[in-house]
């Protein structure tokens, strides 16, 4: 019986939001997993055998491991730097269940790059792209160091060719976005290029191509991870934000300048960010264009980590080995489950899409296409009509 208790005790702390859980909408999401805990069943009182007992504690570890555990006490001179163990590749003292066994931490081996090459156009200048030999990472790094990496459309232009390439090789899992050196990540649009048309290359039209590039990562199948060391604004901070991840150096800065250089974004930028940070903060973002630490901007929910700019691309290559270790299919349909409200009917078209791919590779979608083939009724009277 006291084990009972203590049992119902330890479910009930794991599912409570734990200090570092984040404000609004995460807060309500340990909240409804606290309340679905007391309405799981509860423990066999009949069966207090040894047995009975285990089988009751595997189930709750299974189920508390797979919450976010508290953050372990901060490391002196550190207290900027979130270090928070995750999922397989980083389990403390207190997880060591089946679970981290058998899914144990990923190889922290350097990682090796060989340049990449779209074969479609003319050689990359602006932006560097390559792949992890051996591993399925694309890397793409905005190549404008001196301008702090603002974009200009031939730079839109090559990051969109490059996204596309990692986009169709089927080797490539998941693909990293920064940008050269660690002073920025990306200090948006070349305003030096900016005509009444938008951002115009010499002897072009004016474009806002990179609106472009945001819906483009997002439909991509794949998760994009931005990583960010030194600046991210303006229209570099939109694309951080429209990332699926975002792995912040501790030298990270996060904001937009919109409304002080006469622009704004009132897409993606606007919309993604309510989501990201809540809309009380969104508005502080646009309406004030202050900028923010990377650990402030961990407390606001715009980043994912934070970590030593030293260890960023480490940390980032382990958080891709650990997704590459994953369902593929899965990564895919839940990335376009959580995009698709956001996204209106295409968001719904990309998620709908991947059913149908689903399909394709069922008996019973065959059936449909074989008959076609064979010039015969198709026969679908065998597949159950599931509940
Ligand atoms: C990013 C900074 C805060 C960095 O400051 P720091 O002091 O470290 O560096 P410098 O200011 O000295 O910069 C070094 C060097 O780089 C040039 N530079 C930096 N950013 C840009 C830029 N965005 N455009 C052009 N040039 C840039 C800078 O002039 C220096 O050159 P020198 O020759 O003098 O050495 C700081 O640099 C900064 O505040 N940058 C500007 C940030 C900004 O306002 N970005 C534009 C926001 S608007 C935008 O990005 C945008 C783009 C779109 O395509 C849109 C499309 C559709 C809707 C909206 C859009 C949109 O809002």
């Amino acid at each position: 019986m006291g084990d009972h208790t203590f049992l119902h005790g330890y479910i009930f702390q794991k599912m409570l939001p734990s200090p570092k859980m984040k404000e609004n909408h995460r807060e309500s999401e340990s909240a409804s997993l606290a309340t679905a805990c007391f309405h799981l069943p509860p423990p066999p009182m009949a069966d207090t055998s040894d047995e009975g007992m285990h089988a009751v504690a595997r189930r709750v570890a299974a189920v508390a491991n797979h919450l976010s555990p508290p953050d372990p006490a901060p490391k002196a001179g550190r207290s900027s730097v979130s270090a928070r163990p995750c999922g397989g590749g980083g389990g403390g003292a207190s997880m060591k269940d089946s679970y981290q066994r058998i899914h144990g931490e990923v190889p922290d081996h350097p990682v090796v790059w060989r340049t990449a090459d779209d074969g479609s156009g003319p050689e990359f200048t602006d932006v560097i792209y390559e792949k992890a030999v051996g591993e399925g990472i694309a890397k793409i790094t905005i190549n404008r160091p001196e301008r702090r990496n603002a974009f200009r459309p031939k730079t839109v232009k090559e990051l969109s060719r490059a996204f596309n390439d990692a986009r169709d090789d089927v080797s490539i899992g998941v693909i990293i976005l920064t940008g050269k050196g660690t002073k920025a990540f990306c200090s948006g649009g070349d305003q030096a290029l900016r005509t009444k048309d938008g951002y115009a290359d010499p002897d072009d039209v004016g474009r806002l191509n990179v609106l472009d590039l945001q819906v483009q990562i997002r439909r991509l199948p794949k998760p994009v991870i931005a990583m960010v060391a030194g600046y991210a604004i303006g229209g570099g901070h939109i694309l951080h934000m429209v990332c699926d991840l975002t792995i912040a150096a501790d030298n990270a800065i996060f904001g937009q300048t919109g409304p002080k250089v006469g622009s704004f974004d009132a897409g993606y930028g606007s919309s993604i960010m309510s989501r990201l940070v809540g809309p009380k903060k969104a508005r502080e973002m646009w309406f004030l264009a202050r900028f923010y630490t990377a650990s402030e901007a961990d407390k606001m929910g715009l980043v994912n980590i934070v970590v030593p700019l030293e260890n960023l691309e480490q940390e980032t290559i382990k958080w891709c080995r650990e997704i590459l270790r994953n369902s593929p299919t899965a990564i895919r349909v839940l990335k376009s489950a959580l995009n698709a409200v956001d996204d209106g009917h295409a968001g719904l078209q990309e998620l709908a899409g991947d059913a149908t791919l689903l399909f394709y590779g069922t008996e019973e979608g065959n059936e449909g296409k074989t008959a076609y083939m064979q010039k015969r009724r198709p026969d679908f009277s065998k597949f159950p009509r599931l509940p």
